[in-house]
């Protein structure tokens, strides 16, 4: 008989699904020196997420654990990632979110120290504008904010909050810290992961050349 507060078997899937992901990302680069952190949802109250402080390339199932979406750990005596509030913060806000991915990628952390004091990065006239679901069409702009990093992590969703009120948005950067990027499942919370950092990556390209 099952006594947790959530589906055992589907936590089991979940955790495959996410070791699988992070081994792959982190062997692009995008999670060095245990950074980085990653979540599923697991039902409507809890996630499952990694444990902080774990090397991200060698992650194993013992490695994800589960929160509430208060970004409180549940049934379990593990730490969950410092910053867990900015993954729950997003489950318990739309329904239809089912995974959250954050990296420090080299290209992401530069972009972000690069593109902070402006406060985004415009992106516009790309075909790979596309990959973001909703988005028919190159012929469209997107500002990937960059918020200000602190270790205060209510502030910061706060900060996060007051974005969302305004603008439908599948990420954002922390200055000097690395991306945050969504979706509905894992496979697209990867391409639109994948896609920003792509952008990113032109953008910076970009301005090199145009120097
Ligand atoms: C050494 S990385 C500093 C913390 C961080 O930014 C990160 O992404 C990993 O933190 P976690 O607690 O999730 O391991
Ligand atoms: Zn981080």
């Amino acid at each position: 008989m099952n006594t947790l507060p959530y589906d055992p078997a589907r936590l089991a899937q979940r955790a495959a699904e996410i070791v699988a992901n992070t081994r792959e990302l982190s062997a692009l680069g995008w999670t060095p020196a245990t950074s980085s952190n990653f979540s599923m949802r697991l039902d409507e109250k809890h996630a499952a997420i990694t444990v902080s402080g774990r090397d991200k390339g060698r992650l194993t199932e013992a490695d994800i654990m589960v929160v509430d979406l208060a970004g409180k750990p549940v049934a379990t005596a593990h730490r969950p990632s410092a910053e867990t509030l900015l993954h729950t913060q997003l489950y318990a806000r739309y329904p239809d979110i089912g995974c959250v991915l954050h990296t420090h990628s080299h290209v992401q952390t530069v972009a972000s120290r690069l593109y902070a004091p402006q406060g985004h990065v415009h992106l516009e006239g790309y075909e790979l504008l596309k990959a973001f679901a909703g988005n028919q069409t190159h012929e469209m702009a997107m500002d990937v904010p960059v918020l200000p990093n602190t270790q205060d992590m209510d502030e910061l969703a706060g900060w996060v909050e007051t974005l969302l009120d305004q603008q439908p948005m599948w990420g954002y950067l922390i200055n000097g810290h690395g991306l945050y990027a969504w979706g509905k499942d894992m496979a697209e919370a990867r391409r639109h992961l994948e896609a920003f950092e792509f952008l990113l990556a032109c953008e910076l390209d970009l301005r090199r050349l145009n120097a």
